[in-house]
């Protein structure tokens, strides 16, 4: 695919509820595009519709208008290309599973060959830093370590996209620097395309190349900025960047200006 071919594009995407108390317009229109390769974080204020965008991208929700198109087909309902890391590490894990066999489960039920699979399980758990923990199982890890073995089984699977929403909301901040590392290095090292939500403004400046501003619902894209920081990351260099400190500011104050009701809509 050439490269400023998305890879997913959403356009025009509303969702209006029918609620008991009347319609909710929860997503007014949504337009933007992920290039193949990309880092991007959406950040916005609370309740502004973050989850039912990703339910619309994860086809598990139909939009009220318009689409999202992955890879050039239009996503009717979970699409093969797209893998998902969610907050709650410890339910997405199957306990009675070694960690090589949580990895391997989704490989298994797409009919990927015994060696080809083996390969595969091998090189994303050695990737998120736990070789030495094939044969454990996810109780036996913590909570951090279970975020990670999400992780490796959503490479695994060698998706078009990996779509993470606000995967480390429940670690202590240590952890979350080391997965949000983590995540960088994955991202360069095997090329994978990455949405990335968070409501948390620092995270998204740090490990975006990209930040999408959500306004308040009904909910448009509010900005689409361009993270020039460099690419080398590192958690106490970058964040004492005035640059980065620059670009927080900025995004903190367009979700303010978001709570106020006082965004306007980011031009194309
Ligand atoms: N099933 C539903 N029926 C009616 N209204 C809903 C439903 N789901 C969400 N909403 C409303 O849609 C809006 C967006 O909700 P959503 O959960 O997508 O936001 P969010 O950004 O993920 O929230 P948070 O940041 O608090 O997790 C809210 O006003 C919410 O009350």
């Amino acid at each position: 695919m050439p490269e400023n071919t998305p890879l997913l594009s959403v356009r025009d995407l509303s969702k209006t509820y029918q609620a008991a108390s009347g319609p909710v317009e929860a997503i007014g229109s949504i337009t933007f595009d992920v290039r193949p390769g990309e880092l991007v974080c959406i950040v916005g204020p609370s309740g502004c519709g973050k989850t039912t965008l990703l339910k619309c991208l994860a086809g598990l929700l139909a939009p009220t208008s318009g689409s999202v198109t992955l890879d050039g087909a239009e996503v009717r309902e979970p699409p093969k290309k797209m893998a998902l890391v969610f907050q709650e590490y410890g339910r997405s894990l199957y306990p009675w599973l070694t960690v090589r066999d949580n990895v391997a489960l989704p490989l298994k039920a797409r009919g990927v060959p015994k060696a080809e699979r083996q390969a595969l399980v091998e090189r994303a758990v050695e990737e998120v830093g736990l070789g030495h923990a094939m044969t454990t199982y996810p109780w036996q890890l913590s909570g951090g370590m279970q975020q990670r073995v999400a992780i490796a089984r959503a490479v695994a699977y060698q998706p078009e996209i990996l779509v993470m929403d606000e995967p480390f909301a429940a670690v202590d901040a240590q952890t979350r620097a080391d997965l949000e590392d983590l995540v960088r290095r994955v991202w360069k090292d095997l090329g994978v395309t990455v949405l990335f939500v968070t409501h948390d403004i620092d995270e998204s400046v740090y490990l975006g190349e990209r930040v999408l501003v959500l306004s308040s619902s009904p909910t448009f894209v509010q900005e689409d900025l361009t993270v020039d920081l460099p690419a080398e990351r590192d958690q106490l260099t970058t964040r004492a960047l005035p640059r980065f400190t620059e670009l927080r500011t900025h995004v903190y104050e367009q979700i303010q200006r978001a709570k106020r009701g006082e965004a306007v809509a980011a031009t194309p």
